[in-house]
């Protein structure tokens, strides 16, 4: 199931807004966000800078693959009728005429009673329809015995074939793998190694994809101390950057962590706009309530393209959401509540959606399952709670089930770090008793 699923309450019916201070439902709030979000024009990428990117282009072969006939055996390429009733008892003798190494240009004809050794992935010279593994030969040993590897050549060398060979026998055909002509891969499927391989093996060097988007991530707040610093009094170290950044890596988009950024108006408008260059999208955490010092707010809505606004669920209440910038380069940009859990979870639900939009990406969201909960679960009214929890699957003897990880508190970074998904308890539900199925939102790839 999306997570566009209708849970919402209407904007009134949560007791503590004053008239006039509109809370917006978790859905219509992802909807808002998404509204001016497209997939990023493609572009053309080496094919190794491609990884992890859906292709914006229908890939046809332009030849065949093979491109020629070759051996899959080291061995000896012959003419079938040669070793017609062939046998360790009563060998084929053959004249060796030369030798084709993978790669050879100039290839030997193989004339009757004659033939050619040949290794794996070398071109089949003209006359010859097959090839005798090494294994069925002598190697040229004059032994007469079965040989287990190929020996370097020799002067008028002979060789005993001690079985028949079939036409055609260990010969990849050309054109048996792909043929030219042929559409090979689709607009959007995703490109892993063996696509890439595919690319290469066709001739592609470069390639047409969405790229991934360039995510630029910053944390702000004065208290902010980058981890490993010294810490003083009242300080803290920024974790958000971090969740964040690995977030948007793990969403598939380039991401830039910019680390702590005071609250400044100045350096915050600095920052910012040293950032807008490189960026598809910027995510900020910190600075979006109702604080004395959060600059945040006044310096992104200097832009004028930003809404600031309040949001019907638990953790992640206060998001900004716009743009920034110029008319059409302005950059899409959401501010997450600083609160650790809070910032993590907002990503989730809001920035990971536009991150796999921009991608051109099918599953945007993250996937939600239906949990038997294995405790009783209280939430406040109105507002939809995304609890931090252990997701089990169902078995062949129980049911899928979820246990709470931690409390609700939306500064509880180390439950965060135990849990695999969030448990949600819908916006008219205060109490949900141990037993009870939920929504779980699955956090895992
Ligand atoms: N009077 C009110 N106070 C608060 C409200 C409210 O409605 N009325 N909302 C609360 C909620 S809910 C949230 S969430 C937070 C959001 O606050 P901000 O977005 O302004 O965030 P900050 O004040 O900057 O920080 C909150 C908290 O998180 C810590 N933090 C911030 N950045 C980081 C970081 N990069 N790494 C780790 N921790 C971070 C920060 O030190 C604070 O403890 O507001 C509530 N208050
Ligand atoms: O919304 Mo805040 O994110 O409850 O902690």
């Amino acid at each position: 199931m999306a997570m566009t699923e209708q849970g919402g309450t209407s904007p009134d019916a949560c007791g503590a807004q004053a008239p006039g201070h509109r809370h917006w439902t978790v859905d219509e709030h992802l909807a808002d966000v998404l509204a001016g979000v497209a997939p990023l024009p493609g572009i053309e990428l080496q094919l190794l800078d491609a990884q992890g990117c859906r292709l914006d282009e229908d890939v046809v072969a332009a030849g065949d693959l093979p491109p020629f006939d070759n051996s899959s055996m080291d061995g000896y390429a012959v003419r079938t009728a040669d070793t017609v009733g062939a046998s360790e008892r009563y060998p084929s003798v053959l004249a060796v005429v030369g030798e084709i190494a993978a790669g050879a240009g100039e290839l030997p004809k193989v004339g009757p009673g004659q033939s050619v050794r040949i290794m794996t992935g070398a071109p089949m010279p003209p006359g010859a329809e097959a090839v005798a593994p090494v294994e069925w030969t002598d190697g040229g040993t004059g032994s007469g015995l079965a040989a287990d590897s190929m020996t370097a050549p020799r002067p008028h060398e002979e060789v005993r074939v001690l079985r028949e060979v079939g036409p055609g026998a260990h010969v990849r055909r050309r054109g048996s793998d792909i043929r030219a002509g042929e559409r090979v891969l689709e607009t959007g499927t995703e490109l892993g190694p063996t696509q890439l391989g595919l690319l290469a093996a066709i001739g592609r060097g470069v390639v047409r994809v969405r790229p991934r988007p360039r995510v630029v991530i910053l944390s702000t707040g004065s208290e902010l101390v980058q981890p490993g610093e010294p810490i003083g009094p009242g300080q803290i170290s920024d974790s958000n950057s971090f969740t964040l950044t690995a977030a948007a890596q793990q969403a598939g988009a380039i991401a830039y962590r910019v680390g702590g950024v005071p609250d400044d108006a100045a350096v915050l408008r600095g920052v910012l706009e040293d950032q807008l260059g490189r960026a598809d999208l910027i995510v900020t955490s910190g600075g979006v309530s109702v604080g004395a010092y959060d600059v945040v707010k006044e310096v992104f809505e200097s832009y004028g393209g930003m809404d600031f606004r309040k949001l019907r669920m638990q953790p992640g209440k206060p998001q900004g959401f716009g743009r920034i910038g110029e008319g059409g380069s302005a950059v899409p940009l959401l501010a997450l509540p600083g609160n650790p859990v809070s910032a993590y979870i907002s990503f989730e639900l809001f920035v990971r959606p536009v991150i796999r939009t921009m991608l051109g990406a099918p599953d945007v969201h993250r996937p939600v399952v239906r949990a038997q909960c294995t405790a009783d679960l209280r939430s406040p009214a109105g507002r939809r709670q995304f609890l931090r929890g252990w997701y089990t699957p169902a078995t062949a003897h129980t049911r899928a089930r979820v246990a709470p990880v931690g409390g609700e508190g939306s500064h509880l970074v180390g439950a965060l770090a135990r849990a695999n998904c969030l448990i949600t308890v819908p916006e008219e539900t205060v109490a949900v008793p141990a037993g009870q199925s939920l929504d779980v939102v699955l956090l895992t790839d």
